[in-house]
């Protein structure tokens, strides 16, 4: 449909190894008014875990994966960190590369997850090299939904308490952010919930309840970012005490991030051990097969219309 000759697999990028971390936060919060604390602690979290985020190795796994399915030639090439964006881009020209399919390891509408992956296309793009054509948003798409609905199943049963309170999360972003998202504002959010409803139905508890909460937040204090955070939700719960169990979904999130290994394996965890809740973190979509085989449906669609130059702006600078 698309007539695609290549996937350019377009992702975030993160640090392996200890030297990596501060150059990688650099190219990450460059001009965007994160607290220098802030970054420190984030450096820490990494370094925690020896320097290295999980996403690299997780975005060279799917690409193992897509391999067979794809059809095309599969590229891979990060914003922050290496393999850059723009010297993928250039081995893609001399491999003649036409046009390619750009899958961004982002499912949802927004700044962060979005935007930039567009603004990404435009700076790598090269004269004569591949035209890169960026696929649609597919939080809603049925093999997404399908991945994380097992996933999520299977948290279950490693929790075996079907009653456990079912809590999606995603990354938080400033209030702004969220309310200038898609065409017409707020359409990060409303993804999310149509998102987290359809997984909700697929594992047969329609009617049962589920809640949406945020984790990540970063910049600084006084910018309002989206509430309430995952560990302040979890001690909302235990003052019920029908919630003895909970799974926790990251549906915002396509693989394990540091988001996902330090925001809630390691910190939500404690929070919840604390508080006496039993805990079970569901699977990101990662490389489950059906997860994997939505990447080529989403090539033989129609080619998507790219997104209004005015939805989901960039934020505009906090004053220091
Ligand atoms: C919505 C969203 C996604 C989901 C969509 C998607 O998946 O793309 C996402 C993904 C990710 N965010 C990541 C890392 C970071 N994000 C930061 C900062 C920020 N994220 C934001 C939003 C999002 N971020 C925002 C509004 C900021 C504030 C500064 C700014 O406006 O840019 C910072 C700075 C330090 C801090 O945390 O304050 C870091 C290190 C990594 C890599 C993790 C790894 O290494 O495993 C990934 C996949
Ligand atoms: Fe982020």
């Amino acid at each position: 449909m698309g007539d695609y000759d290549a996937l350019l697999v377009l992702s975030f990028g993160g640090p392996e190894g200890p030297d990596d971390v501060m150059p990688f936060l650099e190219n990450v919060v460059r001009g965007r008014g994160v607290p220098r604390e802030r970054l420190l602690q984030v450096a820490e979290h990494y370094q925690g875990f020896g320097g290295v985020s999980p996403i690299n190795r997780q975005n060279r796994e799917l690409v193992e994966a897509l391999r067979p399915v794809a059809g095309v030639p599969v590229y891979w090439g990060n914003r922050n960190w290496r393999p850059f964006g723009e010297d993928v881009v250039r081995r893609m020209k001399a491999d003649g590369v036409r046009r390619a399919a750009v899958f961004a390891t982002s499912a949802f509408a927004g700044y962060s997850s979005c935007r930039q992956y567009y603004e990404d296309i435009a700076r790598i793009s090269i004269e004569g090299g591949p035209e890169l054509v960026k696929m649609r948003h597919y939080g809603d798409h049925p093999g997404f939904v399908a991945a994380m609905a097992d996933h999520v199943r299977a948290a279950y049963g490693r929790l075996g308490d079907d009653d456990a309170r079912l809590v999606f999360t995603a990354h938080s972003v400033p209030v702004s952010m969220a309310e200038t998202a898609g065409p017409s504002g707020g359409l990060y959010e409303a993804q999310l919930r149509r998102s987290a409803e359809l997984v909700n139905r697929a594992l047969g508890r329609e009617g049962r309840p589920w809640d949406l909460v945020w984790q990540s937040r970063s910049g600084p204090p006084q910018v309002p970012w989206l509430e309430p955070d995952v560990c302040d939700h979890l001690r909302a719960l235990a003052e019920d005490p029908a919630n003895a169990s909970v799974v926790l979904a990251p549906i915002g999130f396509v693989s394990d991030h540091m988001e996902v290994v330090y925001d809630l394996d390691t910190e939500a965890r404690q929070v919840a051990g604390e508080l006496g809740i039993r805990m079970e973190r569901a699977a990101t979509a990662g490389t489950h097969p059906r997860f994997v085989r939505m990447v080529r449906e989403l090539m033989d669609e129609p080619e998507p219309v790219p997104c209004p130059l005015t939805c989901c702006p960039p934020p505009r600078r906090p004053r220091a």
